[in-house]
């Protein structure tokens, strides 16, 4: 990589592209429609719910008690892009969820502990209601397990978030979208960045990036998925490079996949770390499993075959 990594500092060389005015660009497709205000609406009345029963005066002792005791050592996320890059390839994240809702939150944490040995570099876990009924559990379980970075995955709206994040011992978090939280996403970026957590911020167009890039943001997010409905060829893989061709000199990115196909393009786009989503990894977990091109793999087997696609050795 030839963009140099500056990811702890809130105010870092902005300029390194030239002066290049804002294009106002449309909305990102995929999410524009019912599916992304549904969720934002239940994440909201599920945020009011919890700070009305919480009260003003403890939602301002936890921020404030959290920001006094930021997490050590900080930007444990951030720090390991830094190391890996060097290396010449991506880091590659995991996401983990539970395969069946009989599974336990201990065995979820063998579950982490084994995808460490085999080659995880770091773990996400999700824990938006919708897609678990465990997940703070599952997140505190799977933090204490294993010693290399793990991210919380939800939608993050409110810094109350980031606090039960951190209180978590997880070392960052996704979920921080320019698209949802519009202004209000340098804040929650850089409340984040103050209790030594990671948060790439999600962006979806130049707009985005460069709002975030001036507001001192150093590490992005690019979501794959966002785009979907427009059903063109190449336009995800295409627009995460343009994207990352746009980010600031010495920021660093994450991209999420779905396929090899994905992280490979993603890989000779310029991403530096590369987030595995359950949509690969499930069909590799899966009990009984329907034909797909990735079952033969195994969960050992798919880390060490992405780690061979995306080393650009291939
Ligand atoms: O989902 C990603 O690919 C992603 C990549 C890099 C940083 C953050 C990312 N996701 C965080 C999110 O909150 C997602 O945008 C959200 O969960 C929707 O995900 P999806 O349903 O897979 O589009």
């Amino acid at each position: 990589m030839s963009r140099r990594l500056q990811l702890h500092s809130r105010h870092h060389c902005q300029a390194s592209r030239g002066k290049q005015e804002p294009e106002p660009e449309p909305l990102e497709p995929g999410r524009t429609g019912n599916r992304l205000a549904t969720t934002i609406k239940r994440k909201q009345a599920q945020l009011q719910a919890t700070l009305k029963e919480m009260g003003e005066e403890a939602l301002e002792e936890q921020l404030q008690a959290a920001g006094e005791f930021p997490v050590t050592p900080a930007h444990r996320f951030a720090t390991l892009i830094e190391c890996t890059i060097p290396t010449g390839r991506p880091v590659l994240v995991f996401e983990l969820s539970r395969p069946s809702p009989s599974t336990t939150s201990s065995q979820l944490a063998e579950m982490a502990q084994r995808w460490v040995s085999w080659g995880a570099d770091a773990l996400v876990v999700p824990t938006d209601a919708e897609v678990t009924s465990t997940g703070s559990a599952d997140l505190l379980a799977v933090c204490r397990a294993v010693s290399v970075p793990v991210l919380q995955r939800d939608w993050i709206l409110h810094p109350l978030q980031i606090t039960d994040c951190k209180a978590a011992g997880a070392a960052g978090l996704l979920g921080i979208i320019t698209q949802v939280s519009g202004r209000g996403t340098a804040v929650m970026s850089s409340y984040a960045a103050a209790l030594g957590l990671d948060a790439p911020v999600e962006v979806c167009n130049r707009t985005d990036v460069q709002a975030m890039s001036q507001a001192g943001v150093g590490l992005f997010g690019v979501n794959l998925a966002v785009g979907l409905s427009l059903a063109l060829p190449n336009f995800a893989t295409d627009m995460a490079k343009g994207l990352l061709a746009d980010l600031p000199f010495g920021a660093a990115s994450l991209v999420g996949i779905r396929s090899f196909d994905e992280a490979l393009k993603a890989r000779l786009a310029g991403a530096d770390a590369i987030f595995v989503k359950n949509e690969l990894i499930n069909p590799v977990l899966a009990e009984r499993k329907p034909a797909n091109p990735y079952q033969k793999y195994g969960m050992e087997g798919l880390i060490e075959r992405l780690k061979d696609v995306t080393c650009g050795d291939d």
